[in-house]
């Protein structure tokens, strides 16, 4: 997807330049044209403007969250960000940080974190959030539950009416044991929105997708809005066999969002 993208101005143009290394601008030169990996660049580079040096950062997981993990390795090497320790959201991001660098640690040892950066699946208006995409949903929870402070960074095709409403999965990760059947207790639950339950897997040799604990990916797809967030997520984690959904509720304190029209951000 290319964009044509208009002048920014102010930091965000400095942004734009610093994920971009880009020229500016100007009436005599065209726009910028940026795709929808640079546009997640652009959000990503925003939200590593809030990393101060000293902070004990969650580090998030996905084609938007691997740029911020890569900008913060770049400053640590410059030397403008010093003293970060790094939660990483999955060992996908872990072996990312671990090749820039940054020094790593996790809940245990940093039970409070003071800010965490990572990229959704969706955003609904309210900024609660899919995510899981990527079956990293359950560490993603645990560390950004954990944050004083949650930038979520996306593109402006994450965005949403509803959750759900992008027509693409809400994960829910369930322990392996007797998966069929907790697929279908999960379906159930959700008939009147036509939902539809698939075990994720691997599309070239059918094998079960397994997350980084071990566990499944069921895919949840519904025709219709699902209604009351809260009361669906209570209800999906009444259900023996499973780990947690992807609906992440009131936990992201700013939205970052690169666009068509520039970079916007909502604080909670
Ligand atoms: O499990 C994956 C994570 O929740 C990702 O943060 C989410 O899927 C968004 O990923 P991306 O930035 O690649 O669209």
């Amino acid at each position: 997807m290319a964009i044509a993208h208009p002048p920014f101005i102010g930091s965000e143009q400095a942004t734009v330049e610093a994920a971009l290394m880009v020229s500016t601008p100007s009436p005599s030169r065209p726009p910028v044209i940026l795709t929808q990996d640079e546009l997640k660049k652009v959000a990503a580079y925003k939200a590593v403007e809030f990393v101060e040096s000293g902070m004990i950062l969650g580090l998030g997981t996905g084609s938007t969250a691997k740029h911020a993990v890569e900008r913060i390795g770049e400053l640590l090497k410059q030397g403008i960000l010093k003293n970060i320790i790094g939660i990483p959201t999955s060992k996908m991001t872990h072996e990312q940080a671990l090749s820039l660098g940054i020094p790593l640690s996790d809940l245990d040892t940093h039970p409070v974190v003071d800010l965490a950066i990572d990229g959704a699946d969706e955003v609904d208006p309210y900024m609660n959030l899919v995510k899981g995409r990527g079956g990293s949903l359950l560490r993603e929870k645990m560390i950004e539950g954990a944050c004083k402070k949650f930038i979520v960074i996306v593109d402006e095709s994450k965005l949403v009416k509803h959750l759900g409403g992008s027509g693409l999965a809400m994960p829910v990760e369930i322990v392996p044991f007797c998966w069929k059947f907790t697929a279908q207790k999960l379906k159930l639950l959700f008939k009147d929105a036509g939902c539809v339950a698939m075990l994720r897997t691997f599309s070239e040799t059918g094998e079960p997708f397994v997350t980084d604990n071990g566990n499944y990916i069921i895919d949840l797809y519904f025709k219709k809005d699902i209604g009351d967030l809260k009361a669906a997520s209570d209800a999906i984690l009444r259900l023996t066999g499973v780990v947690e959904h992807g609906m992440f509720l009131g936990m992201a304190t700013t939205l970052i969002v690169a666009g068509e029209l520039g970079v916007t951000m909502k604080n909670k």
